[in-house]
């Protein structure tokens, strides 16, 4: 489309921008909090809020206190959450055994949400790094990520995830062909219903290192993820997996980090159509949360520019660790 328009001064663009209420009626993308997915961390105990050094504002939660949050977000307007755990290092494993039984944190928090908060979308996060004793996504065996072995691990670590009552599968560890396996392994064990968001597109990124501190795999990780993650120069490649993803069996795709990567956004809504979300990663809500911290920027909005930015990409949603704060904001009518 090329817009058609008459030279000065017939056509005059400043004339559309001139009141609040002439912006509203041409505005072009909205930010509703139907659009939000909220990220939580999760870890053992009870009573406990413990916070993230590294994100200010973000809390690992003990279940009960995360069902709590999630009564809460719920009231706000917060429609669907995203459960991640936190394991510290004496809880890891090579076999990453914790990733599938169904009394992990996850599951459990998962099952207490679905019982006090039936309303909430559930989402998880599969990959083994929250497991693993070396913080990889996949097994390691003589130091090489192996991909087949690791995803028989991703299928039972999503069945358990299901049976606690997950609406959403995501899958983030970029091990090929777990898709296809997951929606084949959900299909037989009757969760038709079960949706998968695909991290089709994660890229190996510099912006996850608060989250890696969040569920303790920081000091775990050795080395880095770039034989599975993508490397951040390329772009057309993320097409073929978005298109991969969804021929097998992904309902939904997503694009990670958000920021650096609004093109990516862009070109897969417009090749694919298929719902369409970027995540706005544990960095991306550092940088904006230390500069506020500093008085540089001004966070509310800053916040809700970023957010904004992924809509006008073309995203349908974002996951965003900022999603109360945008909901309390609203909630007073800004
Ligand atoms: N599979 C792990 C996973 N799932 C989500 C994130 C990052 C989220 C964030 O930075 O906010 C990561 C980290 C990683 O791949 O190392």
């Amino acid at each position: 489309m090329r817009p058609q328009q008459a030279a000065y001064p017939a056509t005059r663009l400043r004339r559309t921008r001139q009141s609040a209420g002439i912006r509203a009626l041409v505005r072009e993308n909205t930010l509703e909090l139907g659009d939000l997915i909220w990220p939580v961390f999760v870890r053992s105990g009870e009573g406990i809020e413990e916070p993230v050094a590294s994100m200010p504002g973000v809390f690992r939660r003990s279940v009960d206190k995360v069902v709590e949050a999630a009564r809460e977000a719920a009231d706000l307007g917060i429609g669907a959450m995203c459960i991640f755990p936190y394991t510290g290092i004496e809880d890891r494993t090579e076999d990453c055994a914790g990733a599938w039984d169904p009394e992990n944190n996850a599951n459990r928090a998962i099952r207490a949400i679905r019982e006090a908060v039936p309303e909430m979308v559930i989402m998880t996060d599969v990959a083994l790094d929250t497991y693993n004793i070396n913080g990889h996504d996949g097994f390691v065996e003589d130091g090489i990520i192996v991909n087949d072995r690791t995803v028989e691990a991703l299928v039972k670590m999503s069945l358990a995830q299901a049976e606690a009552g997950a609406n959403i599968i995501g899958p983030s560890d970029m091990m090929d062909g777990r898709v296809g396996a997951i929606r084949a392994g959900l299909e037989a064990a009757g969760h038709s219903d079960v949706m998968i968001m695909s991290y089709s597109a994660k890229y190996a990124s510099a912006f996850y290192g608060p989250f890696r501190d969040a569920v303790g795999a920081s000091g775990a990780l050795t080395g880095d993820k770039k034989t599975y993650q993508m490397d951040y120069a390329n772009s057309d490649e993320a097409l073929r997996l978005i298109e991969r993803d969804l021929r097998e069996g992904a309902d939904m795709v997503m694009v990670k980090p958000g920021l650096p990567y609004l093109d990516i956004c862009h070109r897969v809504k417009t090749t694919f159509g298929a719902p369409t979300f970027a995540y706005q990663v544990s960095g991306e809500y550092s940088m904006i949360k230390a500069a506020a911290q500093n008085g540089w920027i001004d966070e509310e909005r800053v916040m809700m520019e970023s957010l904004m930015g992924f809509k006008r990409a073309g995203c349908d949603g974002v996951l965003t660790y900022f999603a109360p704060q945008v909901a309390r904001l609203m909630a007073q009518g800004r």
